[in-house]
């Protein structure tokens, strides 16, 4: 498996490569390049549904795959409060570890099934 982490400059600049593990300069906000997955992780918390918006929309386009089959795949990881489901302490770890960090979004269940939305 050969990975690829895309970062801004200062992040990835100088980092060392192996064969199977490359850093690229690359703004995501302006495309994402060709890959079978894609892997968000700690990255959506950092930004509005609108800017989310635009990372999975970059992630969507692709040229190189045309075939239904192989489309890429997004995997993304990240924290989310859970008051129905979590221990009250570990809701306060996850509001403190999101302190500063941007946006903390929350899932609730509904009649659906369960949603995300930003923490109020
Ligand atoms: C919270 S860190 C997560 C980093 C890594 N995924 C991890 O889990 O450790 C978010 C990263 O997004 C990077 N970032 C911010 N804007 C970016 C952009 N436009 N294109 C690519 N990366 C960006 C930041 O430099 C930062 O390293």
């Amino acid at each position: 498996m050969k990975c690829t982490i895309l970062d801004l400059p200062h992040v990835v600049a100088n980092m060392p490569q192996t064969e199977n593990l490359i850093f690229v300069v690359w703004d995501m906000f302006q495309s994402i390049p060709h890959a079978d997955a894609i892997l968000l992780k700690l990255v959506m918390h950092n930004w509005s549904d609108e800017d989310c918006m635009k990372i999975l929309q970059r992630c969507k386009e692709d040229s190189t795959y045309k075939d239904e089959e192989r489309k890429r795949k997004v995997l993304i990881i990240d924290m989310v409060l859970n008051r129905d489901e979590d221990e009250a302490d570990m809701t306060e770890v996850k509001l403190l570890l999101s302190w500063g960090e941007g946006v903390c979004r929350e899932l609730r269940k509904n009649g659906k099934g369960y949603s995300l939305s930003v923490a109020s």
